[in-house]
């Protein structure tokens, strides 16, 4: 037994030596454990340690993120409500008075609007996201104007679902004026991204909040002449085909046409369309014609005038501002009510669409002679085929619809609507003339 146990574990130098090595093999193994469970119990602290670091970064975060808000808490809340309760003028009917929500209102065509609604008596909010597309300090500039008149405007984007229900939260709005917009018909080459997040996306946040709004309140918000495209039936009608944009800043803004007929049709939202005709005026975009011509002209620098194919000139059913103001105001007054409450749908809510132009169409070539003669300058003029940017050869609305619907009757024309912008111009940039920027 022993010879077998010695043959088959031999007590052998090997033998002692396996369990020598066996021993030390323990030994080692038993060092390794103890410092691979140390090292474990090191990484399970380490582990620990990071993960309360990062919730503890996230609640600083959040927190911080609350505190710094532009939005939230109840002096702001205040503010809100102060902005939007009418304020009919003494002697009218205690009901009267509507209380908006502007989207864009630091805008040019917002800003105008908010100050209209508030000086006949109506509360208004203003939303704006203040970006950087063109100068922002034109835009805190309105934002001043509004606030001296007691017109509130939240900074804040309509892509932000949690503002947008706060406001209707704090606010039972009784309609929407909805004019934020990324605009412009060449920038969309640049920036096509920049067109669907606020033309599509933040179009159906702002409809989702409408939507789910109680009470729903009626939709005013701004298409756009660019929506006849390739249409050559003249003057554009709304019976006309819209189906084939220019450009993608038309496409997103007949996107929003069908966008808004399907909450129309679902939620009972009544919706107002409205199709301006680049609209200008004081106060206006510096991205368009009229104002970087003016600023281009007034600084000696060239500038660029696009012509057609054959030699034939662009033309553009120009707007003043003041004949906007009204056709919007119009469509807010002539809104029937949504139907829907808390996102069910009651009957039909009305959806129309509505051109609101001049009627009147007019060469850039003669827009640049009027500018000459209001500012007393010559142009530098460099004239260049029209490049495929989205650019349509002309525009010319036919108002048929809107003077029936909502008495819009266009007053100004573009000679005495580029007097007013220019003396505006002047003004706000510092120019007098007879001083050293003087014309
Ligand atoms: O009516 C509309 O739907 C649109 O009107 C304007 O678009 P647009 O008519 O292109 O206005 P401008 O950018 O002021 O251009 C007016 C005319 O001047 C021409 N132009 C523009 C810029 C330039 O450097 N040179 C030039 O000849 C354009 O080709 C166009 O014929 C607005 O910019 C859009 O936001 C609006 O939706």
């Amino acid at each position: 037994m022993r010879a077998l146990e010695d043959d088959l574990f031999p007590s052998t130098p090997g033998k002692v030596k396996i369990e020598r090595a066996g021993g030390a093999m323990n030994r080692q193994l038993h060092r390794c454990f103890a410092s691979t469970s140390t090292m474990f119990l090191w990484a399970l602290f380490l582990v620990a340690m990071t993960a309360s670091y990062l919730s503890f970064q996230s609640f600083v975060d959040t927190s911080s993120k609350y505190f710094q808000a532009s939005w939230g808490g109840l002096h702001w809340e205040r503010q809100i409500r102060s902005s939007a309760a009418p304020r009919r003028p003494p002697g009218s009917s205690p009901n009267a008075g509507i209380s908006v929500l502007v989207t864009g209102a630091a805008g040019f065509v917002g800003a105008h609007c908010s100050l209209a609604l508030r000086k006949r008596g109506d509360g208004v909010v203003g939303i704006d996201n203040f970006n950087a597309y063109y100068d922002p300090s034109l835009k805190k500039a309105r934002k001043a104007l509004l606030a001296s008149h007691g017109v509130y405007v939240v900074d804040g984007d309509i892509n932000d679902a949690r503002l947008l229900a706060k406001l209707f939260d704090v606010v039972p709005f009784t309609h929407v004026l909805h004019l934020a917009a990324q605009a412009g018909v060449r920038y969309a080459m640049e920036n096509p991204s920049s067109y669907v997040h606020s033309n599509v996306a933040g179009l159906v946040t702002l409809l989702e909040a409408c939507k789910s709004a109680d009470p729903q309140p009626a939709l005013v918000w701004a298409s756009s002449s660019s929506v006849y495209g390739l249409n050559d039936a003249v003057p554009f009608s709304e019976s006309h085909r819209t189906d084939r944009p220019a450009s993608l800043y038309a496409a997103t803004k007949k996107a929003g046409e069908e966008i808004t007929h399907s909450y129309n049709h679902i939620y009972g939202l009544s919706v107002t369309g409205l199709r301006f005709f680049t609209v200008y005026g004081p106060w206006g975009r510096p991205d368009m014609a009229y104002f970087s011509f003016t600023r281009n002209i007034l600084q000696g620098k060239p500038i660029t005038v696009y012509r057609g194919r054959d030699h034939v000139d662009l033309a553009r059913d120009f707007t003043y501002i003041d004949d906007i103001v009204k056709g919007c105001l119009g469509s807010l007054d002539t809104a029937g009510r949504s139907t829907g409450s808390g996102g069910k749908k009651r009957g039909p809510a009305p959806y129309r669409i509505f051109n609101l132009g001049n009627t009147s169409p007019v060469t850039v070539p003669t827009l640049v002679a009027i500018l000459e003669k209001h500012l007393r300058v010559k142009a530098k003029k460099h004239v260049v085929e029209m490049p495929g940017n989205g650019d349509v050869p002309f525009t010319h609305a036919n108002i048929s619809l809107a003077r029936h619907h909502l008495g819009y009757k266009p007053t100004t024309n573009l000679d005495a609507g580029l007097k007013k912008f220019v003396k505006w111009y002047l003004s706000y940039y510092g120019y007098t003339r007879g001083s050293s920027k003087s014309l």
